[in-house]
């Protein structure tokens, strides 16, 4: 049986590495790490790089008839018994450089560019939109990958066109949003307002556009409820909040203002954000975590 350590590392996120298996094949690994106020927090979520890989592969298969993806396995014996359950074996690409983004709801980055300029990435908007409002159609709104800990840069669709050529750039949108809708559709039967999501995605020998990376987890999308959804204000985060509204209190004693880091999370806040990836799964999915191979 391989170890992990048998795996060169090619490339590392903040939470997330991708390792050589050989030639054809790439190991994608997920972390129990957790983000939050742009800080990778010193407490680790049991079972987050577990849910989130399960949530993946959920939706590699559900949207598979939309779009080829990178999956190869997710229980390998190629795969390290220490990272089974939290690893995809993936199939290499030649990843396409444009962080592909959907948006069904005005919120972050592109709430701050409709404020200034009244379009999120070259794309007007009407006038009049609030914090989530919900966009009549969803928007593609690429951006440049950005280094280890900045963010990401919001780029025109020309801007793109002139990185990937007219043909690609076109196809890339409209994949992008044809498995944003679909996802969304889904997840909204659920009670979870998918807001939006980042693809990343990369061509194969044959030329195809294939789906890579992770796919439609609550760390590359925004999950709410959709039960206290309400345009206007700051939504809560499906998965997220415990931890933001703990880390912002009093309690923890942590200005978020100043360059410390964030203090370590107590364990009630760990069990309770454990407990909302599970649940998001779970209701996503309609299946049972606890069948989800573990190392
Ligand atoms: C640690 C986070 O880094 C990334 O996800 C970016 N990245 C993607 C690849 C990649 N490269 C070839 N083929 C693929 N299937 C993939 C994938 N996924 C490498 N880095």
């Amino acid at each position: 049986m391989p170890q992990l350590a048998d795996y060169p590392v090619i490339a590392t996120g903040k939470v997330r590495s991708v390792h050589a298996v050989d030639d054809e094949l790439l190991l994608f690994v997920a972390s129990d790490r957790i983000s939050a106020y742009d800080h990778v927090l010193s407490t680790p979520i049991p079972d987050k790089g577990r849910v989130l890989t399960a949530m993946s592969v959920f939706w590699f298969d559900k949207l598979a008839d939309l779009a080829p993806n990178h999956l190869v396995a997710w229980d390998d014996p190629r795969i390290p018994a220490e990272v089974r359950g939290r690893a995809l074996l993936v199939r290499r690409l030649d990843m396409v450089q444009v962080e592909c983004v959907a948006r069904g709801y005005l919120t972050g980055s592109g709430m701050v560019e409709y404020r200034e300029t009244g379009s999120v990435c070259g794309v007007p908007l009407p006038e009049g939109l609030v914090e989530a409002s919900e966009l009549a159609e969803p928007i593609f709104t690429p951006a440049t990958k950005a280094e280890l800990g900045a963010h990401d840069e919001n780029v025109s669709f020309a801007h793109v066109e002139s990185v990937v050529g007219g043909a690609l750039a076109e196809e890339l949108r409209a994949r992008t949003l044809q498995v944003y809708s679909a996802a969304r559709e889904h997840a909204r039967s659920r009670g979870v307002v998918l807001a939006d999501t980042k693809f990343e995605f990369g061509v194969d020998r044959a030329g195809t556009l294939v789906l890579a990376d992770e796919v439609l987890t609550p760390d590359s999308s925004r999950y709410w409820p959709a039960d206290s959804y309400q345009a206007g204000r700051v939504q809560p985060s499906f998965d997220k909040q415990y931890v933001r509204d703990w880390l912002t209190s009093a309690e923890s004693g942590w200005d978020r203002k100043s360059d410390a880091p964030p203090p370590a999370l107590p364990a009630e806040v760990v069990a309770a954000t454990r407990a909302r990836y599970v649940e998001a799964y779970e209701r996503i999915t309609g299946l049972s975590f606890a069948d989800w191979p573990s190392a």
